[in-house]
């Protein structure tokens, strides 16, 4: 590039010099514009020749920018040759010492690995299989410069990369008990591979037979929805009807044609239902898809929610269009929100282990510990996995699902979480304190809300607002993920009926749009 030079008349003069590997001559161009720009601003009346000084000025500049840019782009790219070419050698030399010692002995041993100080192909190959074998991590060296001497030191400038694999472990589980890897490492580089949060659709491998109509108590619009309802899908579709034993109640009252609605006699009954239920229908608000989860202890068929309440944050389906709905249900596929629920063990201090007492309580909304009528304060001590969370002093805690999230954990301060995130939300009620912020804990915590021996008065657990049990000091409820989620039928999807939900139902952030007019920036 170009020595120019501005005499003391005024006149340029630029000269280039193209090197031989047609790349610019960074150095002389960079000495031209340096001389250019120490050159003093041209004085003189010519108006023309001081405007023209002052243009080559800014040219040198823009000139001197560029070339910076340059040098350190061929720098850089000069590195990375360097690099390229020290690795191929290092390569070549590896693959040469493997042939001359005739065979590779297999042995790679996480030690032997990260000794090494390149893996070859074949040798990474190897160890990958091996690896992969025994289903745990490795710790393969990929650089580990160690080659010549005049290599060395350049070698250790490099950064030393090893690869890793990371497995999902669970406490109790055993060693090689590893969960499916939700991310990949190639190269130690954290992708993450799968979302655990993906739509899921469901798609009928046979045809659906039988449902389970579940409806709100003592409602008329319900009840005689439910009778159409039971009229059509058994002329219409074929369908086995089962229903609650007050309903069939109502039906035959209705009319002895009802006859071949099904139903049980008792807990032992229900408890088989889920062997004999393809689809459950529920007609109420989100208090009847509470209760069709109250009666599913193990896995839940999938719920389709009819809205027939007030709020219905979860029942997306409109009553009015119900044959159209469960025509394309019936027939399927169609997307499906998983809802985690919690398992609840209460724990009496007179037991002598965690689980000799009561059977788990599941909850789809929230397990609510609070101070029931007493009028102290309630003090409930809290731990994760065994590490100590806080001590709540206040009116109560909430432990909701992320479903309940809208629920009494929202009227409590608690953040709105959309219900497939898996998590589990600690939300204290009224606490006595300024900094006691809630919390969302991953899925897999188990947690232990203890009364301590030495707390003024009981608390009281509740469970989707209902079941109330006393605790006393020294009484502890243990709340985890239950195995068994809830799988709701959705409108559209998981995420469009969730914002729907939160925009009908609670209005969120319902504002009016501000004017155009008025002052603004220009
Ligand atoms: N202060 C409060 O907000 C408060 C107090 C007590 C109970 N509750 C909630 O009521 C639930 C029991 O419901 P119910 O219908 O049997 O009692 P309910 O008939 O008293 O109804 C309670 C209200 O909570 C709404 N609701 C229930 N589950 C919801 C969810 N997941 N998201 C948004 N809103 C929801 C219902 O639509 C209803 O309007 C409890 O699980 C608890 O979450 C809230
Ligand atoms: N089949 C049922 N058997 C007994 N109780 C039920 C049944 N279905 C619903 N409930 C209870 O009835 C109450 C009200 O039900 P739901 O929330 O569905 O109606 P809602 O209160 O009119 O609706 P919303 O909550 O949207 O205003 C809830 O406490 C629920 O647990």
């Amino acid at each position: 590039m170009a020595p120019s030079k501005l005499n003391p008349n005024g006149d340029a003069s630029v000269s280039c010099s193209q090197p031989e590997n047609g790349l610019i001559d960074l150095f002389n161009s960079e000495k031209a514009v340096q001389e250019l720009l120490q050159q003093p601003p041209v004085q003189g009346i010519d108006d023309h020749l001081i405007e023209f000084s002052e243009a080559l000025r800014t040219v040198a500049k823009a000139l001197r920018r560029v070339s910076e840019g340059k040098a350190s782009a061929q720098a850089e790219a000069a590195e990375w040759k360097r690099k390229y070419e020290l690795e191929r050698a290092r390569n070549l030399q590896l693959e040469r010492k493997e042939l001359s010692s005739g065979e590779h002995n297999g042995d790679c041993s996480a030690e032997n690995l990260t000794n090494q100080p390149m893996m070859c192909n074949e040798a990474r190959k190897q160890s990958e299989r091996c690896c992969g074998m025994h289903g745990i991590f490795s710790h393969e060296v990929l650089h580990n410069g160690e080659i010549d001497s005049d290599t060395e030191m350049v070698n250790n400038k490099f950064m030393r990369k090893a690869s890793f694999k990371l497995s999902w472990w669970c406490k109790g589980e055993k060693s090689d008990q590893h969960k499916q890897d939700i991310v990949s490492f190639e190269r130690g580089n954290i992708t993450t591979a799968e979302r655990s949060s993906k739509q899921i659709s469901l798609k009928w491998e046979s045809h659906p037979q039988t449902v389970l109509i579940l409806t709100k108590p003592n409602s008329t619009s319900v009840r005689i929805l439910c009778v159409d309802m039971v009229r059509w899908l058994r002329e219409q579709k074929k369908m086995e009807i089962f229903v609650e034993p007050r309903v069939k109640v109502e039906l035959m009252t209705e009319s002895p044609n009802f006859d071949f609605v099904q139903t049980w006699k008792d807990d032992k009954e229900t408890l088989l239902l889920h062997t004999n239920v393809d689809l459950v229908v529920t007609l109420g608000g989100d208090g009847t898809v509470l209760w069709a989860a109250s009666l599913f202890k193990g896995p839940v068929p999938p719920v389709v929610p009819f809205s027939l309440g007030s709020l219905g944050f979860m029942t997306p389906f409109h009553s009015e269009q119900y044959r159209e709905c469960l025509d394309s249900i019936l027939r399927g596929p169609f997307s499906i929100t998983l809802r985690h629920r919690l398992q609840c063990h209460v724990i009496r201090d007179a037991a002598k282990s965690e689980y000799e007492s009561e059977g788990p309580i599941l909850v789809l909304n929230e397990v609510t510990i609070d101070r029931g009528i007493s009028s102290f304060l309630t003090n409930l001590e809290c731990y994760s996995d065994g590490s100590f969370v806080t001590c709540v002093q206040g009116d109560g805690l909430i432990l909701s699902t992320t479903s309940g999230s809208t629920a009494y954990s929202l009227a409590a301060g608690g953040s709105m979480v959309h219900p497939q995130v898996p998590g589990i939300l600690f939300t204290p009620i009224c606490p006595h304190s300024l900094s006691f912020r809630p919390l969302i804990l991953p899925e897999h915590v188990t947690l232990r809300v203890q009364v301590p021996f030495n707390s003024r008065g009981h608390a009281w657990a509740s469970f989707d607002g209902k079941d109330r049990r006393q605790l006393a000091p020294g009484d502890a409820l243990v709340v985890s993920m239950a195995p068994c989620p809830v799988p709701t039928a959705c409108q559209v999807d998981s995420t469009s009926d969730f914002l729907r939900s939160i925009h009908d139902g609670l209005h969120w952030n319902l504002r009016k749009t501000q004017s155009f007019e008025g002052p603004r920036d220009l």
